[in-house]
């Protein structure tokens, strides 16, 4: 039986289905973490077995790799695709200028190494994700175990002088136990409320010894597609150029049609 989904989860599922349509046959594809990036690998996997889409993808996590795997989508590295044409991703905020939070998920590495090893990289997210200043949702911050408090204290230190509201950093803890990465690393997320310059806090976070990569992408995300939960998707490019489609959704069968065409 059909689950009825959430006005989010719709949100979630007509972005990706939206950013589905730019892939085409052939390209080296970057797949996303997250519950958002899981509809994106969901819809290629109706594309691969019901169109035939030959894809090599490059997934930014291990369960991405496992879904993709699991629905016919052929997985390759990094190393094997050599770079990639496009990266469809989630988002924890976005901004005006496209600049994101991401790491939520504690993906945050693999998903910045994949995303600038692209050719172009899209954001997909529910009207949510998006704010007018980052730094409501906390900065993940990837950090080596070795020295972590160390790390710590230094990450806390940075935060003084710099155009932010908060200083509370914390090690993420799942289960009771500090979180691992795929890299087996740990997560700080920094409660700063407000982010004034997204470029000058990643670069001073990227200068302490420990700390592996943040959670701040900036200058990297190309386009955004916006989903609401009535079926209605913007989609913006860097120049906040706007394109705008609908989906209806027909409950009785849970499936999405386009009816702009
Ligand atoms: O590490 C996780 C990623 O950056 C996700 O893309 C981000 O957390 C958004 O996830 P979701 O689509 O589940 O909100």
């Amino acid at each position: 039986m059909a689950k009825t989904l959430s006005p989010v989860e719709k949100a979630k599922f007509v972005a990706a289905k939206q950013a589905s349509r730019l892939v085409e046959d052939g390209m080296r594809v970057g797949l996303g973490t997250g519950s958002t990036a899981e509809w994106l690998v969901r819809c290629l996997g109706e594309m691969v077995r019901d169109e035939g889409l030959r894809i090599r993808a490059v997934p930014t996590s291990r369960r991405t790799a496992d879904l993709a795997r699991e629905l016919g989508i052929e997985v390759v590295t990094l190393e094997e695709a050599g770079w990639l044409d496009l990266t469809i991703d989630g988002a924890d905020e976005v901004d005006g200028e496209l600049n994101l939070i991401k790491g939520g998920g504690a993906a945050l590495l693999h998903e910045k190494i994949v995303a600038t090893a692209s050719d172009r990289m899209v954001v997909i997210a529910d009207a949510a994700k998006r704010v007018e200043t980052l730094g409501a949702f906390p900065l993940p911050v990837e950090i080596i175990p070795f020295g972590w408090q160390a790390t710590k204290v230094l990450v806390e230190e940075t935060m003084v002088g710099l155009d932010v509201l908060g200083r509370e950093v914390a090690l993420r803890i799942k289960d009771g136990e500090a979180v691992r990465t795929d890299e087996g690393n740990h997560i700080l997320d920094l409660h700063l409320n407000r982010i004034g310059n997204a470029r000058q806090l990643g670069l001073a976070l990227n200068q302490i010894a420990g700390v592996v990569e943040n959670g701040l992408f900036v200058d990297i995300c190309d386009a955004l597609v916006i989903g609401h939960g009535d079926g209605r998707v913007e989609s913006y490019d860097l120049h906040g150029e706007a394109e705008e489609t609908q989906f209806d959704f027909l409950a009785s069968d849970n499936i999405f049609t386009d009816i702009s065409d």
